[in-house]
């Protein structure tokens, strides 16, 4: 198993409150897949998302990367997180450093910048078409090319596994299924193995080859859909018009409609 997630839980203490944002998540992801973590705002997909990047300790459980601990915390943990990428919503390129500055940025800070992994930061630039724009700043491009040159820096140190945080939400509609399309392929390209966080079922089911679906705070994982073969083996924009694709989505809306009416209703519900 090259991700599992061990009956994890989570609360935010404050002062005054304590906010449980998960409870007891177990799962597990194979290398090379690529799995969505859908379900409502507040749900608790971001909470898991930074405690598997190393952000967030969490309170109970582990997560466990190629059989080596990222929690709890111990020797072999800062060497697998290192191996971990994360992508944003926001680009989060910095406004005062180049396209290639920023692009460089990940190497520099794990110290493996070289001729070679240069080479291949700028290549993968160019791949994803973003070739002449090296020595832009951030602000001379359109918000889907920030949004490019954000994929090339977060796969530029090479990571093994993929965090992505609802990357396509603060675009327009058609840059979004542009870049979901990009995203996939070159996912698939470099047989990488990727995470998403959205609460948008479309894009999930484009995107993944398997759902994970929480219920309503405090996060819990409610149910897994497998995505068929049909759907799962085309890139985004083909498998939204398959007919398999309008069923899926009336099934997971439907299930998602009895969470939020009651959450007691889904299979692992406390008693
Ligand atoms: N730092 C924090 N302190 C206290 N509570 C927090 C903190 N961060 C998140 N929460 C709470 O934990 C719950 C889960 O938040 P989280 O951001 O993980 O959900 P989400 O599913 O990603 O939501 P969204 O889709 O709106 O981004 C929410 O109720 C949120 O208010």
């Amino acid at each position: 198993m090259f991700l599992s997630i061990d009956r994890l839980s989570h609360t935010y203490f404050t002062k005054t409150t304590a906010v449980t944002a998960l409870d007891d998540v177990s799962l597990s992801v194979e290398k090379g897949e690529f799995v969505s973590f859908l379900g409502p705002s507040g749900c608790g997909k971001t909470t898991l998302l930074s405690i598997i990047a190393g952000l967030i300790e969490p309170t109970e459980g582990s997560v466990r990367m190629e059989g080596r601990p990222l929690w709890p915390n111990g020797t072999d943990a800062p060497a697998a997180r290192r191996a971990v990428g994360y992508m944003l919503q926001q680009d989060c390129l910095f406004p005062w450093k180049t396209i290639e500055e920023n692009i460089l940025l990940g190497l520099k800070m794990t110290r493996t910048l070289t001729a070679q992994t240069k080479e291949r930061a700028l290549a993968l630039l160019a791949e994803i078409g973003l070739a002449g724009v090296e020595s832009y700043y951030p602000s001379q491009l359109s918000g889907g090319m920030r949004q490019r040159a954000a994929l090339v820096r977060t796969l530029a140190t090479d990571p093994k596994l993929l965090l992505l945080d609802e990357p396509f939400s603060a675009l327009d509609q058609q840059t979004k299924l542009k870049l979901e399309e990009l995203v996939w392929k070159t996912l698939k390209q470099y047989e990488k193995t990727a995470v998403l966080v959205t609460h948008d079922i479309e894009e999930a089911i484009a995107m993944s080859d398997r759902i994970f679906l929480f219920s309503p705070r405090p996060g819990r994982l409610a149910k897994t859909f497998v995505i068929p073969d049909d759907l799962r083996g085309r890139p985004p924009l083909a498998a939204r018009q398959h007919p398999a694709f309008s069923a899926l989505f009336q099934s997971i809306w439907k299930e998602m409609e009895a969470l939020e009416s009651d959450p007691s209703t889904y299979p692992g519900a406390a008693q």
